[in-house]
Protein backbone atom coordinates (compact mmCIF):
# COMPACT_ATOMS: atom_id res chain seq x y z
CA UNK A 1 0.00 0.00 0.00
CA UNK A 2 1.58 3.35 -1.08
CA UNK A 3 1.70 6.06 1.49
CA UNK A 4 -0.09 8.30 -1.26
CA UNK A 5 -3.06 5.91 -0.91
CA UNK A 6 -3.67 6.56 2.46
CA UNK A 7 -3.53 10.51 2.43
CA UNK A 8 -6.79 11.64 4.38
CA UNK A 9 -9.63 12.59 2.19
CA UNK A 10 -10.33 16.65 1.73
CA UNK A 11 -13.28 18.40 0.28
CA UNK A 12 -12.93 21.16 -1.66
CA UNK A 13 -15.85 23.50 -2.89
CA UNK A 14 -13.45 25.95 -4.25
CA UNK A 15 -12.01 23.14 -6.32
CA UNK A 16 -15.36 21.92 -8.19
CA UNK A 17 -16.20 25.72 -8.46
CA UNK A 18 -12.89 26.15 -10.74
CA UNK A 19 -13.55 22.50 -12.20
CA UNK A 20 -16.70 23.57 -13.30
CA UNK A 21 -16.58 25.19 -16.78
CA UNK A 22 -14.50 22.68 -18.23
CA UNK A 23 -16.97 19.58 -16.82
CA UNK A 24 -19.69 21.80 -18.24
CA UNK A 25 -18.24 21.32 -21.81
CA UNK A 26 -17.06 17.88 -20.80
CA UNK A 27 -19.03 16.04 -19.17
CA UNK A 28 -21.84 15.77 -21.59
CA UNK A 29 -19.40 14.55 -24.18
CA UNK A 30 -19.26 11.11 -22.73
CA UNK A 31 -20.72 7.88 -23.29
CA UNK A 32 -21.93 7.41 -20.00
CA UNK A 33 -23.10 10.44 -19.33
CA UNK A 34 -27.06 9.82 -18.62
CA UNK A 35 -28.72 13.58 -19.09
CA UNK A 36 -27.99 13.61 -22.92
CA UNK A 37 -30.21 16.27 -24.47
CA UNK A 38 -31.19 18.51 -21.46
CA UNK A 39 -28.03 21.48 -20.35
CA UNK A 40 -25.94 21.00 -17.65
CA UNK A 41 -27.02 24.35 -15.49
CA UNK A 42 -24.25 23.54 -12.64
CA UNK A 43 -22.34 21.23 -10.26
CA UNK A 44 -22.19 20.70 -6.86
CA UNK A 45 -19.52 18.52 -5.18
CA UNK A 46 -21.59 15.36 -3.11
CA UNK A 47 -17.68 14.02 -1.64
CA UNK A 48 -13.63 14.49 -3.03
CA UNK A 49 -11.25 12.30 -1.91
CA UNK A 50 -7.47 13.13 -2.40
CA UNK A 51 -5.77 9.62 -3.72
CA UNK A 52 -2.86 10.61 -4.71
CA UNK A 53 -1.19 14.34 -3.46
CA UNK A 54 -2.39 17.35 -5.90
CA UNK A 55 0.81 18.87 -4.73
CA UNK A 56 2.83 16.38 -6.17
CA UNK A 57 3.89 15.82 -9.73
CA UNK A 58 0.54 13.41 -10.49
CA UNK A 59 -2.30 14.34 -8.63
CA UNK A 60 -5.56 12.07 -8.08
CA UNK A 61 -8.89 13.00 -7.10
CA UNK A 62 -11.87 10.74 -6.91
CA UNK A 63 -15.11 13.46 -6.87
CA UNK A 64 -18.69 12.27 -6.63
CA UNK A 65 -20.38 15.12 -8.38
CA UNK A 66 -23.91 16.10 -8.86
CA UNK A 67 -24.68 17.74 -12.14
CA UNK A 68 -27.58 19.87 -12.50
CA UNK A 69 -30.20 19.82 -15.27
CA UNK A 70 -34.06 21.28 -15.62
CA UNK A 71 -36.72 19.26 -14.40
CA UNK A 72 -34.44 16.79 -12.36
CA UNK A 73 -32.90 16.56 -8.95
CA UNK A 74 -29.68 15.71 -11.10
CA UNK A 75 -27.54 12.86 -11.52
CA UNK A 76 -24.47 11.89 -9.24
CA UNK A 77 -21.47 10.87 -11.07
CA UNK A 78 -18.16 9.62 -10.41
CA UNK A 79 -15.07 10.90 -11.68
CA UNK A 80 -11.36 10.06 -11.48
CA UNK A 81 -9.63 13.29 -12.46
CA UNK A 82 -5.84 13.47 -12.86
CA UNK A 83 -3.94 16.45 -12.43
CA UNK A 84 -0.63 17.19 -13.88
CA UNK A 85 1.54 20.33 -14.68
CA UNK A 86 1.38 18.84 -18.79
CA UNK A 87 -0.22 15.90 -20.41
CA UNK A 88 2.38 13.83 -22.06
CA UNK A 89 1.51 12.90 -25.39
CA UNK A 90 -0.28 9.74 -24.91
CA UNK A 91 -2.55 10.80 -22.35
CA UNK A 92 -3.51 13.59 -25.12
CA UNK A 93 -7.33 11.40 -25.51
CA UNK A 94 -7.97 11.92 -21.35
CA UNK A 95 -7.96 15.38 -21.41
CA UNK A 96 -10.41 17.58 -19.49
CA UNK A 97 -9.02 21.17 -19.70
CA UNK A 98 -6.45 23.65 -18.03
CA UNK A 99 -7.42 24.68 -15.04
CA UNK A 100 -7.57 28.80 -15.05
CA UNK A 101 -8.07 29.53 -11.05
CA UNK A 102 -8.47 27.87 -7.93
CA UNK A 103 -6.09 25.85 -6.01
CA UNK A 104 -5.35 23.95 -8.78
CA UNK A 105 -4.54 26.99 -11.34
CA UNK A 106 -2.10 26.57 -13.72
CA UNK A 107 -2.70 22.41 -13.69
CA UNK A 108 -3.81 20.18 -16.55
CA UNK A 109 -6.76 18.14 -15.24
CA UNK A 110 -7.44 14.47 -16.91
CA UNK A 111 -9.37 11.49 -17.18
CA UNK A 112 -7.03 10.01 -14.68
CA UNK A 113 -7.65 6.45 -15.67
CA UNK A 114 -6.08 6.22 -18.75
CA UNK A 115 -3.31 6.60 -17.18
CA UNK A 116 -1.46 3.50 -15.32
CA UNK A 117 -0.61 5.05 -11.71
CA UNK A 118 -3.97 6.41 -10.53
CA UNK A 119 -5.51 3.22 -11.78
CA UNK A 120 -3.07 1.19 -9.77
CA UNK A 121 -3.79 3.12 -7.21
CA UNK A 122 -7.46 1.62 -7.31
CA UNK A 123 -6.45 -1.98 -7.60
CA UNK A 124 -4.05 -1.58 -4.33
CA UNK A 125 -6.65 -0.08 -2.67
CA UNK A 126 -8.58 -3.01 -3.12
CA UNK A 127 -5.83 -5.45 -1.84
CA UNK A 128 -5.40 -3.38 1.19
CA UNK A 129 -8.92 -3.21 1.69
CA UNK A 130 -8.16 0.54 2.05
CA UNK A 131 -10.60 3.18 3.73
CA UNK A 132 -9.99 6.33 2.83
CA UNK A 133 -12.29 8.75 3.10
CA UNK A 134 -16.11 7.97 3.13
CA UNK A 135 -14.36 5.43 0.25
CA UNK A 136 -14.23 1.66 1.14
CA UNK A 137 -12.88 -0.93 -0.74
CA UNK A 138 -13.22 -4.60 -0.05
CA UNK A 139 -12.31 -7.48 -1.90
CA UNK A 140 -13.10 -11.52 -1.44
CA UNK A 141 -10.64 -12.98 1.40
CA UNK A 142 -10.79 -16.06 -0.70
CA UNK A 143 -9.18 -14.60 -3.58
CA UNK A 144 -5.89 -13.53 -3.94
CA UNK A 145 -5.19 -9.59 -5.93
CA UNK A 146 -0.92 -10.35 -7.25
CA UNK A 147 0.47 -6.57 -6.56
CA UNK A 148 2.01 -5.17 -9.70
CA UNK A 149 -0.71 -5.91 -12.52
CA UNK A 150 -0.49 -3.46 -15.21
CA UNK A 151 -3.52 -1.43 -15.94
CA UNK A 152 -5.05 -0.45 -19.36
CA UNK A 153 -8.16 1.57 -19.73
CA UNK A 154 -11.24 -0.87 -21.79
CA UNK A 155 -11.88 1.73 -24.83
CA UNK A 156 -14.71 0.43 -26.39
CA UNK A 157 -18.39 2.16 -26.28
CA UNK A 158 -19.65 0.98 -22.65
CA UNK A 159 -22.44 2.58 -20.05
CA UNK A 160 -19.78 2.62 -17.04
CA UNK A 161 -15.70 2.52 -17.33
CA UNK A 162 -13.78 -0.46 -16.89
CA UNK A 163 -9.69 -1.20 -16.34
CA UNK A 164 -7.98 -4.16 -17.24
CA UNK A 165 -4.88 -5.51 -15.10
CA UNK A 166 -2.66 -7.45 -16.94
CA UNK A 167 -5.46 -9.53 -18.28
CA UNK A 168 -5.77 -10.98 -15.03
CA UNK A 169 -8.74 -8.34 -13.62
CA UNK A 170 -11.28 -6.41 -14.83
CA UNK A 171 -12.16 -3.56 -12.41
CA UNK A 172 -15.84 -1.69 -13.41
CA UNK A 173 -16.23 1.55 -12.02
CA UNK A 174 -20.01 2.95 -12.20
CA UNK A 175 -20.53 6.69 -13.30
CA UNK A 176 -23.80 7.35 -12.39
CA UNK A 177 -24.25 6.16 -8.78
CA UNK A 178 -27.10 5.65 -6.67
CA UNK A 179 -27.62 4.91 -3.07
CA UNK A 180 -28.77 1.17 -2.26
CA UNK A 181 -27.46 -2.63 -3.23
CA UNK A 182 -26.67 -2.53 -7.00
CA UNK A 183 -27.71 -5.91 -8.66
CA UNK A 184 -23.86 -5.50 -10.38
CA UNK A 185 -22.56 -6.40 -7.08
CA UNK A 186 -25.44 -8.20 -5.43
CA UNK A 187 -26.49 -10.73 -8.58
CA UNK A 188 -23.26 -11.82 -9.13
CA UNK A 189 -21.86 -12.10 -5.38
CA UNK A 190 -25.26 -14.75 -4.78
CA UNK A 191 -24.22 -16.99 -8.07
CA UNK A 192 -20.96 -17.12 -7.10
CA UNK A 193 -22.38 -18.11 -3.60
CA UNK A 194 -24.63 -20.72 -5.53
CA UNK A 195 -21.29 -21.83 -7.58
CA UNK A 196 -22.38 -20.90 -10.38
CA UNK A 197 -19.64 -20.83 -12.93
CA UNK A 198 -21.14 -18.76 -16.06
CA UNK A 199 -20.86 -15.63 -14.06
CA UNK A 200 -17.57 -14.48 -13.03
CA UNK A 201 -17.29 -14.40 -9.05
CA UNK A 202 -16.47 -10.59 -7.66
CA UNK A 203 -13.09 -10.33 -6.34
CA UNK A 204 -13.51 -6.73 -4.87
CA UNK A 205 -15.42 -3.82 -4.76
CA UNK A 206 -15.87 -0.31 -3.54
CA UNK A 207 -18.51 1.58 -1.81
CA UNK A 208 -19.04 5.44 -1.10
CA UNK A 209 -20.80 5.64 2.70
CA UNK A 210 -22.14 9.20 2.65
CA UNK A 211 -24.88 10.95 4.86
CA UNK A 212 -25.92 7.10 6.46
CA UNK A 213 -26.39 5.78 3.03
CA UNK A 214 -24.36 3.08 1.12
CA UNK A 215 -23.11 3.57 -2.74
CA UNK A 216 -21.64 1.13 -5.05
CA UNK A 217 -18.88 2.61 -6.75
CA UNK A 218 -17.28 -0.28 -8.76
CA UNK A 219 -16.76 -4.03 -8.87
CA UNK A 220 -13.61 -5.92 -9.73
CA UNK A 221 -13.49 -9.44 -11.06
CA UNK A 222 -11.69 -12.36 -12.95
CA UNK A 223 -10.89 -11.34 -16.77
CA UNK A 224 -12.33 -13.72 -19.08
CA UNK A 225 -9.09 -14.25 -20.86
CA UNK A 226 -8.82 -13.75 -24.94
CA UNK A 227 -13.08 -13.66 -24.83
CA UNK A 228 -15.20 -12.57 -27.78
CA UNK A 229 -18.53 -11.16 -26.89
CA UNK A 230 -21.51 -12.22 -28.64
CA UNK A 231 -22.60 -9.16 -30.27
CA UNK A 232 -18.66 -9.69 -32.40
CA UNK A 233 -18.97 -13.55 -32.74
CA UNK A 234 -22.43 -13.11 -34.54
CA UNK A 235 -21.23 -10.15 -37.03
CA UNK A 236 -18.46 -12.53 -37.70
CA UNK A 237 -20.74 -15.06 -38.71
CA UNK A 238 -23.23 -13.22 -40.52
CA UNK A 239 -20.68 -11.59 -41.99
CA UNK A 240 -19.59 -15.28 -43.59
CA UNK A 241 -22.91 -16.47 -44.21
CA UNK A 242 -22.21 -18.86 -41.61
CA UNK A 243 -24.90 -20.65 -39.10
CA UNK A 244 -24.77 -18.94 -35.06
CA UNK A 245 -27.76 -21.80 -33.57
CA UNK A 246 -24.60 -24.34 -31.91
CA UNK A 247 -23.92 -20.71 -30.11
CA UNK A 248 -27.59 -19.79 -29.65
CA UNK A 249 -28.43 -22.98 -28.14
CA UNK A 250 -25.40 -22.67 -25.97
CA UNK A 251 -26.73 -19.27 -24.60
CA UNK A 252 -29.61 -20.73 -23.96
CA UNK A 253 -28.40 -23.38 -21.62
CA UNK A 254 -25.73 -20.53 -20.19
CA UNK A 255 -29.14 -18.34 -19.53
CA UNK A 256 -31.12 -21.46 -17.90
CA UNK A 257 -28.16 -21.82 -15.92
CA UNK A 258 -28.08 -18.80 -14.43
CA UNK A 259 -31.67 -18.26 -14.19
CA UNK A 260 -31.90 -21.42 -11.68
CA UNK A 261 -29.17 -20.48 -9.76
CA UNK A 262 -30.66 -17.27 -8.90
CA UNK A 263 -34.17 -18.97 -8.39
CA UNK A 264 -32.12 -21.04 -5.67
CA UNK A 265 -30.36 -17.86 -4.55
CA UNK A 266 -32.79 -15.79 -4.30
CA UNK A 267 -36.69 -15.30 -3.26
CA UNK A 268 -39.25 -16.08 -6.16
CA UNK A 269 -42.78 -14.65 -6.28
CA UNK A 270 -45.95 -16.06 -7.67
CA UNK A 271 -47.49 -13.23 -10.22
CA UNK A 272 -51.48 -13.25 -10.05
CA UNK A 273 -53.84 -10.49 -11.66
CA UNK A 274 -52.86 -8.22 -8.94
CA UNK A 275 -48.91 -8.87 -9.18
CA UNK A 276 -48.83 -8.53 -12.33
CA UNK A 277 -51.02 -5.23 -12.68
CA UNK A 278 -48.22 -2.80 -12.08
CA UNK A 279 -45.84 -4.55 -14.72
CA UNK A 280 -48.11 -4.35 -17.46
CA UNK A 281 -48.46 -1.17 -16.18
CA UNK A 282 -44.78 -0.22 -15.89
CA UNK A 283 -44.64 -1.54 -20.00
CA UNK A 284 -47.78 0.75 -20.84
CA UNK A 285 -46.11 3.90 -18.82
CA UNK A 286 -43.08 3.15 -20.69
CA UNK A 287 -44.77 3.53 -24.06
CA UNK A 288 -46.24 6.64 -23.26
CA UNK A 289 -42.68 8.37 -22.10
CA UNK A 290 -41.35 6.67 -25.15
CA UNK A 291 -43.69 8.48 -27.80
CA UNK A 292 -43.11 11.65 -26.05
CA UNK A 293 -39.19 11.27 -26.61
CA UNK A 294 -39.60 9.57 -30.42
CA UNK A 295 -42.94 10.47 -32.03
CA UNK A 296 -42.07 8.65 -35.04
CA UNK A 297 -43.45 5.83 -32.40
CA UNK A 298 -46.62 7.16 -32.45
CA UNK A 299 -48.59 5.75 -34.90
CA UNK A 300 -47.24 2.06 -33.68
CA UNK A 301 -48.41 3.03 -29.86
CA UNK A 302 -51.91 1.28 -30.04
CA UNK A 303 -50.32 -1.84 -32.06
CA UNK A 304 -48.04 -2.19 -29.72
CA UNK A 305 -50.33 -1.69 -26.33
CA UNK A 306 -52.09 -4.37 -27.28
CA UNK A 307 -49.34 -6.71 -25.91
CA UNK A 308 -49.74 -5.52 -23.23
CA UNK A 309 -53.40 -6.16 -23.00
CA UNK A 310 -53.17 -9.15 -24.26
CA UNK A 311 -50.71 -10.86 -20.86
CA UNK A 312 -53.57 -8.67 -18.34
CA UNK A 313 -56.14 -10.31 -20.15
CA UNK A 314 -54.60 -13.94 -19.72
CA UNK A 315 -54.12 -12.44 -16.28
CA UNK A 316 -57.87 -12.02 -15.47
CA UNK A 317 -58.43 -15.36 -16.66
CA UNK A 318 -56.34 -17.05 -13.92
CA UNK A 319 -53.05 -17.51 -15.45
CA UNK A 320 -50.02 -16.52 -12.91
CA UNK A 321 -46.53 -16.57 -13.51
CA UNK A 322 -43.39 -17.22 -11.28
CA UNK A 323 -41.28 -14.01 -11.36
CA UNK A 324 -37.82 -14.28 -9.83
CA UNK A 325 -34.61 -11.72 -10.21
CA UNK A 326 -32.88 -12.08 -13.37
CA UNK A 327 -29.90 -10.14 -15.34
CA UNK A 328 -32.75 -7.10 -16.41
CA UNK A 329 -30.64 -6.05 -19.62
CA UNK A 330 -29.35 -9.47 -21.28
CA UNK A 331 -28.64 -8.77 -25.24
CA UNK A 332 -25.74 -10.60 -27.07
CA UNK A 333 -23.09 -8.01 -26.49
CA UNK A 334 -23.72 -9.04 -22.24
CA UNK A 335 -22.14 -12.74 -23.44
CA UNK A 336 -18.56 -13.66 -23.15
CA UNK A 337 -17.17 -17.18 -25.02
CA UNK A 338 -14.00 -17.99 -23.75
CA UNK A 339 -11.30 -19.34 -26.12
CA UNK A 340 -12.40 -22.81 -24.79
CA UNK A 341 -16.01 -22.40 -26.19
CA UNK A 342 -17.36 -21.49 -22.42
CA UNK A 343 -19.97 -18.80 -22.17
CA UNK A 344 -20.31 -16.29 -18.97
CA UNK A 345 -22.69 -13.89 -18.84
CA UNK A 346 -21.91 -10.29 -17.22
CA UNK A 347 -23.24 -6.70 -16.17
CA UNK A 348 -25.85 -7.50 -14.41
CA UNK A 349 -26.61 -3.95 -14.00
CA UNK A 350 -29.93 -3.79 -15.53
CA UNK A 351 -31.29 -1.30 -17.81
CA UNK A 352 -29.09 1.44 -16.15
CA UNK A 353 -31.88 4.61 -16.73
CA UNK A 354 -34.64 2.95 -14.14
CA UNK A 355 -34.45 3.38 -10.79
CA UNK A 356 -32.96 0.84 -8.42
CA UNK A 357 -35.90 -1.01 -7.15
CA UNK A 358 -37.52 -1.79 -9.99
CA UNK A 359 -34.07 -3.50 -11.29
CA UNK A 360 -34.05 -5.56 -8.29
CA UNK A 361 -37.99 -6.52 -8.85
CA UNK A 362 -38.54 -9.97 -9.13
CA UNK A 363 -39.61 -10.56 -13.40
CA UNK A 364 -40.48 -13.42 -15.05
CA UNK A 365 -37.24 -15.02 -16.55
CA UNK A 366 -39.00 -14.70 -20.00
CA UNK A 367 -37.66 -10.79 -19.61
CA UNK A 368 -34.00 -11.71 -20.02
CA UNK A 369 -35.43 -14.44 -23.21
CA UNK A 370 -36.50 -11.28 -25.09
CA UNK A 371 -33.77 -9.42 -24.27
CA UNK A 372 -31.94 -12.13 -26.22
CA UNK A 373 -34.24 -12.53 -28.70
CA UNK A 374 -34.28 -8.85 -29.90
CA UNK A 375 -30.42 -9.32 -29.79
CA UNK A 376 -30.48 -11.86 -32.22
CA UNK A 377 -32.62 -9.52 -34.29
CA UNK A 378 -30.43 -6.66 -33.92
CA UNK A 379 -27.81 -8.35 -35.04
CA UNK A 380 -29.79 -9.79 -38.09
CA UNK A 381 -30.80 -6.40 -39.07
CA UNK A 382 -27.34 -4.82 -38.96
CA UNK A 383 -25.65 -7.32 -41.53
CA UNK A 384 -25.66 -6.34 -45.09
CA UNK A 385 -28.08 -7.73 -46.71
CA UNK A 386 -30.23 -8.13 -43.55
CA UNK A 387 -31.07 -12.00 -42.75
CA UNK A 388 -33.91 -12.24 -40.60
CA UNK A 389 -33.82 -15.91 -41.95
CA UNK A 390 -30.64 -16.28 -39.42
CA UNK A 391 -32.44 -14.18 -36.61
CA UNK A 392 -35.23 -16.75 -36.29
CA UNK A 393 -32.81 -19.83 -36.75
CA UNK A 394 -31.08 -18.25 -33.50
CA UNK A 395 -33.52 -17.80 -31.72
CA UNK A 396 -35.84 -20.93 -32.03
CA UNK A 397 -32.21 -22.70 -31.24
CA UNK A 398 -31.90 -20.40 -28.09
CA UNK A 399 -35.25 -21.47 -26.61
CA UNK A 400 -34.62 -25.26 -27.02
CA UNK A 401 -31.33 -24.60 -25.44
CA UNK A 402 -33.09 -22.80 -22.38
CA UNK A 403 -35.57 -25.73 -22.50
CA UNK A 404 -32.99 -28.22 -22.05
CA UNK A 405 -31.95 -27.07 -18.36
CA UNK A 406 -35.06 -24.86 -17.55
CA UNK A 407 -37.28 -27.76 -18.24
CA UNK A 408 -39.50 -25.26 -19.62
CA UNK A 409 -39.64 -23.87 -23.20
CA UNK A 410 -40.28 -20.03 -23.72
CA UNK A 411 -41.84 -20.44 -26.50
CA UNK A 412 -44.80 -21.83 -25.07
CA UNK A 413 -45.59 -18.55 -23.73
CA UNK A 414 -45.61 -16.52 -26.81
CA UNK A 415 -48.27 -13.45 -24.69
CA UNK A 416 -45.81 -13.34 -22.18
CA UNK A 417 -42.62 -13.30 -24.88
CA UNK A 418 -44.26 -10.80 -27.15
CA UNK A 419 -44.97 -8.19 -24.26
CA UNK A 420 -41.42 -8.53 -22.90
CA UNK A 421 -39.81 -7.74 -26.54
CA UNK A 422 -42.11 -5.10 -27.26
CA UNK A 423 -40.76 -2.95 -24.14
CA UNK A 424 -37.42 -4.08 -24.65
CA UNK A 425 -38.09 -2.65 -28.75
CA UNK A 426 -39.59 0.14 -27.30
CA UNK A 427 -36.68 0.74 -24.49
CA UNK A 428 -34.46 0.12 -27.80
CA UNK A 429 -36.18 2.83 -29.82
CA UNK A 430 -35.51 5.42 -26.70
CA UNK A 431 -31.90 4.05 -25.90
CA UNK A 432 -31.24 4.66 -29.47
CA UNK A 433 -32.46 7.92 -30.37
CA UNK A 434 -30.46 9.26 -26.96
CA UNK A 435 -27.08 7.39 -27.35
CA UNK A 436 -27.17 6.35 -31.18
CA UNK A 437 -29.48 8.23 -33.57
CA UNK A 438 -27.72 6.03 -36.59
CA UNK A 439 -29.27 2.68 -35.12
CA UNK A 440 -33.42 3.76 -34.72
CA UNK A 441 -34.05 1.85 -38.09
CA UNK A 442 -33.18 -1.12 -36.00
CA UNK A 443 -35.62 -1.38 -33.37
CA UNK A 444 -37.78 0.79 -35.17
CA UNK A 445 -37.89 -2.36 -37.87
CA UNK A 446 -39.11 -4.52 -34.81
CA UNK A 447 -41.71 -1.73 -33.72
CA UNK A 448 -43.11 -1.57 -37.38
CA UNK A 449 -43.42 -5.65 -37.32
CA UNK A 450 -44.76 -6.07 -33.64
CA UNK A 451 -47.20 -3.30 -34.02
CA UNK A 452 -49.05 -4.89 -36.95
CA UNK A 453 -48.32 -8.68 -36.70
CA UNK A 454 -50.12 -11.24 -34.79
CA UNK A 455 -47.98 -13.38 -32.41
CA UNK A 456 -45.75 -16.16 -34.50
N1 LIG B 1 -15.05 -10.59 -16.74
C1 LIG B 1 -14.76 -10.05 -17.94
N2 LIG B 1 -13.81 -10.60 -18.71
C2 LIG B 1 -13.48 -10.06 -19.93
N3 LIG B 1 -14.03 -8.96 -20.41
C3 LIG B 1 -14.99 -8.36 -19.68
C4 LIG B 1 -15.40 -8.87 -18.40
N4 LIG B 1 -16.38 -8.06 -17.91
C5 LIG B 1 -16.56 -7.10 -18.81
N5 LIG B 1 -15.73 -7.27 -19.89
C6 LIG B 1 -15.62 -6.39 -21.08
O1 LIG B 1 -15.90 -5.06 -20.68
C7 LIG B 1 -17.03 -4.54 -21.42
C8 LIG B 1 -17.87 -3.68 -20.51
O2 LIG B 1 -18.40 -4.41 -19.42
P1 LIG B 1 -19.88 -4.20 -18.90
O3 LIG B 1 -20.03 -4.90 -17.60
O4 LIG B 1 -20.85 -4.59 -19.99
O5 LIG B 1 -19.90 -2.63 -18.69
P2 LIG B 1 -20.99 -1.51 -19.00
O6 LIG B 1 -22.08 -1.64 -17.96
O7 LIG B 1 -20.20 -0.26 -18.86
O8 LIG B 1 -21.50 -1.69 -20.41
C9 LIG B 1 -17.75 -5.78 -21.93
O9 LIG B 1 -18.42 -5.54 -23.12
C10 LIG B 1 -16.63 -6.79 -22.12
O10 LIG B 1 -16.05 -6.62 -23.39
O1 LIG C 1 -24.32 -2.89 -22.56
P1 LIG C 1 -25.07 -1.80 -21.90
O2 LIG C 1 -25.45 -2.09 -20.50
O3 LIG C 1 -24.40 -0.46 -22.05
O4 LIG C 1 -26.48 -1.75 -22.69
C1 LIG C 1 -26.95 -0.64 -23.40
O5 LIG C 1 -26.26 -0.53 -24.66
C2 LIG C 1 -26.49 -1.59 -25.61
C3 LIG C 1 -25.74 -1.25 -26.89
O6 LIG C 1 -24.38 -1.17 -26.65
C4 LIG C 1 -27.96 -1.76 -25.91
O7 LIG C 1 -28.13 -2.92 -26.72
C5 LIG C 1 -28.77 -2.82 -27.99
O8 LIG C 1 -27.76 -2.89 -29.00
C6 LIG C 1 -27.04 -4.14 -29.03
C7 LIG C 1 -26.07 -4.06 -30.21
O9 LIG C 1 -25.11 -3.06 -30.01
C8 LIG C 1 -27.98 -5.32 -29.22
O10 LIG C 1 -27.26 -6.55 -29.15
C9 LIG C 1 -29.04 -5.32 -28.12
O11 LIG C 1 -29.95 -6.39 -28.35
C10 LIG C 1 -29.75 -3.98 -28.12
O12 LIG C 1 -30.68 -3.92 -27.04
C11 LIG C 1 -28.72 -1.99 -24.61
O13 LIG C 1 -30.11 -2.09 -24.91
C12 LIG C 1 -28.46 -0.82 -23.65
O14 LIG C 1 -29.09 -1.03 -22.41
Amino acid sequence: MSEAVIRTATTSPALLASLDPLLREWLPRQRWFAGKGRPVTGFSLVAATELLPVDGRLGLYHLLVRAHQPMTSGDCYQLLIGVREALPPHLAPALIGHMEEGPLAGRTVYEALYDPRPAEVLLEALRAQARIGGLRFERDPGQEIRPGLVPRMVTAEQSNSSVVYGDTFILKLLRRIVPGVNPDLELPLALAREGCPRVPAPTGWLHADLDGESYVLGVLQPFVQGAADGWELALRELAKGEDFTAEARALGRATAEVHTALARALPSVTLGAAQLQPLVDGMTERLEAAVQAVPSLRPYAPGLHSAFTALADLAAEGRTWTAQRVHGDLHLGQCLRSPAGQWSLIDFEGEPSKPLAERRMPQPPARDVAGMLRSFDYAALSADPPMPGWAHACRAAYCSGYAEIAGADPRTDPVLLRAYETDKAIYEVVYEARHRPDWLPVPMAAIERYATSDLI
